[in-house]
């Protein structure tokens, strides 16, 4: 009978089990995947862990995460359920910690009517913009590379999802955006909280002493609530009024649903919403600082780079993301930056959700299992020198490139669905910089530069630590195209008829210094959407009246 044919199967194998605590003392904090990837030398591709009495099984090799994860997904796409982060906190609301079910199959749903392959080319104009204003800002100011990034990666990602025009670095929306990521990031870490060993802790009133986690439980919840309901909301009331930016993914699937948007469904859609901003932001961020890394150390990437963009794109024009399938190195370098540096080493947790065999092996129901995706994509059996980061690997195929991102954007029902807009959003940010501009290192007061170590934080995403470079325009003409760029953008939108006005945006021909016209040109552009709005138009004369012509109609 087959519950007996399970038991005479035996558990993956693994480090030695202590009594009751299991391996939970053997898991490093710091980096683990490197652990795990030693001892899959020793157990072999798949390995057990016990932390707890919580069965966890690790995945070493490609083929077995195809195998399990993507082939037999109807298992293995649920998540675990976590108290911290999601009885306490209300994480579990958005797609990521969702279990296999209905809200999932439905949040999936709305995410991927908008960003399929095809779907997300509606956003390519607003990736090139902040593709173009990121190079520009980073030209200018070397020491705001971060923000800078952060930033453009914000402008893009609140764009599509709510059609909202961030303001300037200074919006305190993109600080709080980040900030929910951070509080996601920091509560799901493992042991990071007491009370996911033991759960019953949660229902101790809020003034136990010693409870600090009740109090971080509530202001993290507060912060989550106030701060996705607040962005789905006005995305909904300007998406009427004509003040948010179309098409925006919420509007898209208001509209689809044709009046008959239930209030559940509203409340799914303002949770996978959330979840596409949250996995826009420091997946981007991350992924571009590693590819600055990158380029430090292997500057000939760079040259040949750019050698094959100056053939294809020349030097009259910015690269644009049509000019994708044409570039098969600068896409060959993309691939390599998420194997180099995968942003989440571990993918994210699956759970089993049905008792499993693999071979001989038993995998029980309630499993954790984490795809070691960083070994995957870092064993040198499959990846020969796999530290060396070197786009020649994939000879320009397609096909080579797909087992990358096949294992760097995860498995089965699960797989990201932000691919197609990172996989744009990326290509445009290195494509322009490469086209426009030399990446080099800073130097220190001693004229030598500073080319940073290969170091990266630990967690979920990881991040490379203290990128710093510069962006030499490669060329004169090279900037002018970048600055006529932001200017044209202006010159498109900006003549803006409202509320009895006309403002036109024709400062690009005016006498400012360079450094004064770019800043009014960013401004005018990153709030042609407030002009648009009749209500809003009067009290903006004033502010805008500096900045750019004003005409009675
Ligand atoms: C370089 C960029 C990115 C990488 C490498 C990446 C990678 C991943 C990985 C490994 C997962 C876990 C998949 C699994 O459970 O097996 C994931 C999930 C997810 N990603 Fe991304 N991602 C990136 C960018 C994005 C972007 C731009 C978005 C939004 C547009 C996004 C939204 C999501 C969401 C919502 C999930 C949860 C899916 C689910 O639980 O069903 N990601 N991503």
């Amino acid at each position: 009978e087959l519950s007996t044919y399970y038991k005479r199967r035996s558990m993956p194998p693994g480090p030695f089990r202590w009594p009751f605590i299991g391996n939970t003392l053997q898991v490093p904090q710091v980096h683990p995947w490197l652990t795990y990837s030693r001892w899959a030398q020793v157990y072999g591709d798949v390995l057990h862990l016990d932390a707890l009495g919580q069965h966890t099984i690790v995945i070493n090799s490609a083929k077995v995460a195809r195998e399990l994860l993507d082939k037999r997904s109807v298992i293995y796409s649920g998540r675990p359920h976590l108290v911290m982060a999601g009885d306490l906190i209300g994480y579990d609301r958005s797609l990521i910690l969702q279990p296999y079910g209905d809200e999932f199959r439905q949040q999936r749903r709305f995410i991927s009517q908008d960003l399929s392959a095809a779907a997300v080319r509606q956003y390519y104009d607003i990736q090139e913009a902040a593709a173009r204003r990121l190079v520009l800002g980073v030209i200018d100011d070397p020491g705001s590379l971060e923000s800078q990034i952060k930033m453009n990666i914000a402008s893009i990602i609140m764009l599509v999802v709510y059609g909202y025009t961030v303001k300037g670095a200074e919006d305190p929306i993109i600080a709080r955006a980040y900030e929910v990521m951070d509080n996601f990031l920091a509560t799901v870490s493992p042991g990071a909280w007491l009370v996911v060993i033991i759960p019953p802790l949660k229902y101790l009133p809020l003034w136990t002493p010693g409870a600090t986690f009740l109090t971080t439980a509530k202001a993290r919840r507060k912060l989550l609530n106030t701060h996705y309901r607040t962005m789905y909301q006005w995305s909904k009331e300007n998406s009427e009024n004509g003040t948010a930016r179309m098409p925006n993914l919420c509007a898209s699937v208001l509209a689809q649903a044709e009046g008959k948007m239930t209030s559940e469904m509203e409340e799914s859609l303002t949770w996978a919403a959330a979840s596409v901003l949250g996995g826009g932001l420091d997946s981007n961020v991350s992924t571009i600082l590693s590819f600055i890394l990158a380029m430090l150390h292997f500057p000939d990437v760079q040259k040949k780079a750019q050698a094959e963009i100056d053939n294809v794109v020349g030097s009259k024009r910015l690269p644009e993301i049509s000019d994708r399938s044409s570039l098969p190195y600068v896409r060959s370098i993309v691939t390599e930056v998420y194997r180099w540096l995968p942003i989440a080493p571990l993918g994210f947790v699956h759970a089993l959700t049905e008792d499993d065999i693999h071979g001989e092996i038993l995998l029980p129901k309630g499993s954790i299992v984490l795809p070691n995706i960083w070994h995957m994509l870092h064993d040198p059996a499959v990846h020969p020198e796999p530290d060396t980061f070197k786009p020649e690997r994939y000879g320009g195929l397609d096909t080579e490139m797909k087992k990358v991102t096949d294992l760097a954007f995860g498995f089965g029902r699960r797989a990201c669905p932000g691919f197609h807009l990172a996989e744009r959003s990326i290509f445009s940010v290195v494509a322009t910089i490469l086209a426009t501009c030399d990446i080099v290192p800073v130097v220190d007061e001693h004229g030598q530069e500073i080319i940073p170590d290969v170091r990266y934080t630990t967690g979920i995403v990881t991040s490379p630590l203290d990128v710093r470079c510069q962006f030499r325009p490669r060329s004169e003409q090279a900037r002018t195209l970048l600055v006529d760029s932001a200017a044209s953008m202006i010159q498109n939108t900006c003549t803006v008829t409202t509320g009895g006005y006309v403002f036109e945006g024709t400062l690009v021909s005016c006498d400012f210094g360079v450094a004064v016209r770019k800043k009014c040109i960013m401004f005018l552009r990153m709030n042609v959407a407030l002009l648009q709005s009749q209500r809003l138009a009067n009290t903006l004369v004033e502010t805008f009246r500096h900045i750019c012509i004003i005409r009675r109609t």
